[in-house]
Order: structure tokens, then C-alpha cells, then sequence
């Protein structure tokens, strides 16, 4: 079947074979993960303690469950929004509009917790539901990306996203096919990215910190740390809401089984493993170590920040008194690159502090397991793969002026290393 915008994008992800791989290895990784922190040696790469039947996995109760925490997710969207935020400019050269109201999906969530908990709602039993959750999570998944894929087979050629096009069925299926699509205003992918998964990670978070504290007394201090930093993390991600609206994600790729799977069930479910970790496998932790990891996670945040700011105020208005001072390369597009201030330093200052948050959500967890640290593993995996698409984005995007800020700032991730 040809592609249906003529010209036929390079294959990523190793292709079809490559993406029916990852559809089988993703949600067995997830699985894996699940069971081994729950059990004894919690070895990440020894076989899982005991396979999970369906009695285990499937519960209609659990499902229900979870389509109500999709759909309260979704009434929190629908809410008034204290903005109303643009794209970035479409094919049909229109823009789409997004509401900015994460934060306050997440304080109304807080708030509807703490009542319900309040009023006796079980939240320690959270974690107990954890392997049938990501079950219905996965099945959901599955079945959302299927009717996506056959939504966008009656949407116009100009919705389609450039890369999930390429005529074979299970490649497109992974990778997405429409890059925005909508249910009159309602945005998929949007609301997917930022919120049930987020919002559901710190839930999670949370709830193995009530068990804690039901089992042993009190919540350890790794637990707190845990959860206060991924809180920031997510905090932070719905604050700068509009940011994601320039993310490859959003501006480039397709809504299919990779963002599907990996917002609703990979993100809730394999980066809350510190926490599950931490409540069967207790650490102790001093408060001199407590105060080196704090102060790792701090710089990570403030490079993470301090480059994400700057570089989305810098795209907002390059006369803002803050970067108008910084050095710049002109691009044939008439954008300019940054050359100076943090995208002076490395070409991606931003996953540089990121992966410092990483390492910093795994020391609480001690050095005597390698399965905390899988997070720190994963990740850096996911942004060297993602720094090299972004690299050949841009390359397409800016040509020459793009192998002169190469030229200018030779290092990607990690200075004088990589
Ligand atoms: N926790 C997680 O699982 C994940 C977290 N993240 C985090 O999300 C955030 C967003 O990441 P991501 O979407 O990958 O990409 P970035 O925010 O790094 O954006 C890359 C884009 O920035 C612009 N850009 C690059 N260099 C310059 C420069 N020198 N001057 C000005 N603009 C430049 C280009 O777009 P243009 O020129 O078009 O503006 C480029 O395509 C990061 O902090 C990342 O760490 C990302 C993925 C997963
Ligand atoms: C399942 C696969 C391995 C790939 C899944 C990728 C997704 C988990 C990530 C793709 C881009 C993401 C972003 C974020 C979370 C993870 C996913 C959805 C953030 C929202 C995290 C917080 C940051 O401040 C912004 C990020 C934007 C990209």
C-alpha cells in the first residue's frame, strides 16, 4: 500500500519488526518489573518470582476502576481553563488550541483524595491492585490505538503525523497515524500524555506510602524523598504545561501503541518502581546521604529547568530582557538557535538535568539492588535515542546553520563525554 503522503518518511524503531518487538517487550518489561519488586532477591534481570494467571491479572472490578480514573481525568480536562494556549502551526498552516489546566487537574485530584481517604477510602490497598491495574491499563492501550488507527483511516491526508504512514499496518499501528486527533475539542493525545499517567504515578507514589506507614509504623525517609521529588517532577510537568505543546510528541508524532501504551500504562506503572521497591525492601538512609541526594536532585532540577525555561522563552520572545543577551546562530527559517547560556553548554542541557533526577530518585533505594536503578537505565536509553531523533529533525528543519551549532557545541548530553 503506498503511503498516503506520497513521500515515504524514514523508518524508526527498527521498522516493523523492530515496533511488533517492542509491543511484546514493553508491557513484559512492565510485568517483570512488577512482580520482581515485589518479591524476595528483587533481582531485575533473574526470572520473575511466579507467572500471573488470569485470576491474577484480570478483574472486572479493577477495570471499572480504572475507566473511572480515566474518566474523572477527563472531566478534569473539560474543566473551565485558566488559559487557552496555540499550537505550533499545522500542515493547513491552522492551529489547534489546548487548554492549560494540568496543575489544577492535579490540585482538584489532591483534593478529591484527601476527601475520599478522609471519609475512609482504603488508598493502602492500592498497591495490592497494581498487577490487574496495569493489565487493564494495557488492554486499554491496545484497544484505544486500534480505534485510533481505524480513526485515522477516514482523516484527512493533512492530519496525518510524518512519520506513522508507511503502509504497514503493525509499524503504524505502533508509531501512530494521526498526529492530533480529536473528538470535537478533546485532544487524545494531549490529555493522555500529561495527566491519567502522571497524575496516576503520584497516586501510586502515594498510596505505597500509606502502606508503609500501615506496616511499619511511619513512612521511611527514602519513601518520602521518593515521593517528594517525582511530586516536583510532576508538579513541575503540569505547571509548564504548555511546554509539552512543542514536543516532538506532540508536533511530530503519530498517537498510536508507543505514546498510548507509554502514557497511560508504562509511565504510572514502571516509574513508580522506586516506591514499590522501597515498600517491600526497606533502606535505611542518614540524614548526611538524605542531604547529598536532595542536593543532587536540586541541581538536576535546576539545570532541567533553568534549560527548559530558557529555551521556551527564548522560542515565546527572543527580546525577552532574560535571553536577549545570549548568543544566537539565524536559521534559514528566520528562527534562531541558541548558542550560549545552557544550549551553549551541551545541545540537550535539559536531559542532562533530567537524568541527574533520575539518578537522584534511585540512590534513596541504596546500591544493594540494580532494580531501583532500572529507571536510571531506561531513561538514559530513551533520551540518547530521542536526542538522535531530535538531531535528525533539526537537521531537516535548519540544514547548514544546524551543522554549524554542531560545530559551535560539539557535545550532546554530557559535557566533554558524549
Ligand atoms: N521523563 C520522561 O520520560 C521524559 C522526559 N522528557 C523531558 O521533556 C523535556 C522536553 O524534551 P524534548 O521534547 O525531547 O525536547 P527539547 O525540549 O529538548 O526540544 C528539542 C527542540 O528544541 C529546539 N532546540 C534545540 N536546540 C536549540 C537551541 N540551541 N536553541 C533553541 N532551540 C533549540 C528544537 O526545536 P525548535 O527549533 O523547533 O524550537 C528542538 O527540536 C526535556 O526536559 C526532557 O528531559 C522527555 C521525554 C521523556
Ligand atoms: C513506552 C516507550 C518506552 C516510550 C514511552 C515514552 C513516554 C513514556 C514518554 C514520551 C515523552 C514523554 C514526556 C514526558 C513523560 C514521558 C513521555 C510520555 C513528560 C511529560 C515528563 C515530564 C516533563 O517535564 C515533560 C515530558 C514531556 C515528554
Amino acid at each position: 500500500m503506498a503511503s498516503p503522503q506520497g513521500s515515504r518518511a524514514p523508518l524508526e524503531f527498527g521498522g516493523p519488526l523492530g515496533a511488533a518487538a517492542l509491543m511484546l517487550l514493553l508491557p513484559a518489561t512492565m510485568f517483570h518489573l512488577l512482580l520482581v519488586a515485589h518479591s524476595g532477591p528483587a533481582r531485575l534481570l533473574g526470572p520473575p518470582p511466579y507467572l500471573p494467571g488470569p485470576e491474577v491479572l484480570w478483574s472486572p472490578q479493577t477495570l471499572l476502576l480504572w475507566l473511572a480514573w480515566l474518566g474523572l481525568q477527563a472531566a478534569l480536562y473539560l474543566l473551565p481553563a485558566r488559559k487557552v494556549a496555540e499550537g505550533q502551526e499545522l500542515k493547513d498552516k491552522s492551529r489547534l488550541r489546548y487548554p492549560i489546566n494540568g496543575f489544577q487537574a492535579l490540585v482538584l485530584t489532591a483534593l478529591l483524595v484527601g476527601l475520599a481517604v478522609s471519609a475512609g477510602l482504603p488508598l493502602g490497598a492500592l498497591p495490592e491492585m497494581l498487577l490487574p491495574l496495569a493489565f487493564a491499563a494495557t488492554l486499554t492501550a491496545f484497544i484505544f490505538s486500534l480505534l485510533l488507527y481505524l480513526k485515522a483511516l477516514v482523516a484527512p491526508a493533512s492530519a496525518l503525523a510524518p512519520g506513522g504512514n508507511s503502509g504497514n499496518p503493525i509499524y503504524d499501528f505502533f508509531l501512530g497515524r494521526e498526529l492530533n486527533p480529536r473528538i470535537w475539542s478533546f485532544d487524545f493525545k494531549y490529555f493522555c500524555e500529561l495527566r491519567p499517567g502522571l497524575i496516576g504515578w503520584v497516586l501510586i507514589n502515594l498510596a505505597l506510602l500509606m502502606q508503609e506507614a500501615e506496616l511499619r509504623g511511619s513512612p521511611s525517609l527514602a519513601m518520602w524523598l521518593v515521593n517528594g521529588f517525582q511530586l516536583l517532577y510532576v508538579g513541575d510537568a503540569l505547571w509548564h504545561e504548555e511546554a509539552v505543546l512543542t514536543t516532538m510528541d506532540i508536533t511530530h508524532d503519530g498517537f498510536g501503541f508507543m505514546l498510548a501504551f507509554g502514557d497511560l500504562a508504562w509511565v504510572p506503572f514502571t516509574y513508580s518502581l522506586q516506591a514499590q521497591f522501597l515498600l517491600h525492601h526497606p533502606q535505611p538512609l542518614g540524614l548526611p546521604m538524605a542531604s547529598v541526594i536532595c542536593l543532587i536532585n536540586a541541581v538536576g532540577y535546576y539545570i532541567f529547568r533553568g534549560a527548559n525555561s530558557q529555551k521556551n522563552t527564548f522560542r515565546k520572545n527572543p527580546s525577552d530582557p532574560r535571553v536577549a543577551g545570549l548568543e544566537t546562530i539565524p536559521t534559514a527559517t528566520g528562527r534562531q538557535l541558541l548558542v550560549s547560556g545552557w544550549w551553549g553548554m551541551v545541545r540537550h542541557p535539559n536531559y542532562l538535568g533530567d537524568l541527574i533526577m533520575a539518578l537522584a530518585w534511585s540512590l534513596p533505594c541504596g546500591v544493594s539492588h540494580l532494580l531501583p536503578y532500572f529507571y536510571v537505565l531506561y531513561f538514559t536509553a530513551l533520551l540518547v535515542h530521542r536526542e538522535a531523533r531530535d538531531e535528525q529533525q533539526c537537521l531537516r528543519k535548519y540544514g547548514l546553520a544546524w551543522r554549524e551549532y554542531c560545530r559551535r557545541v560539539p557535545y550532546r548530553i554530557l559535557p566533554y563525554v558524549y
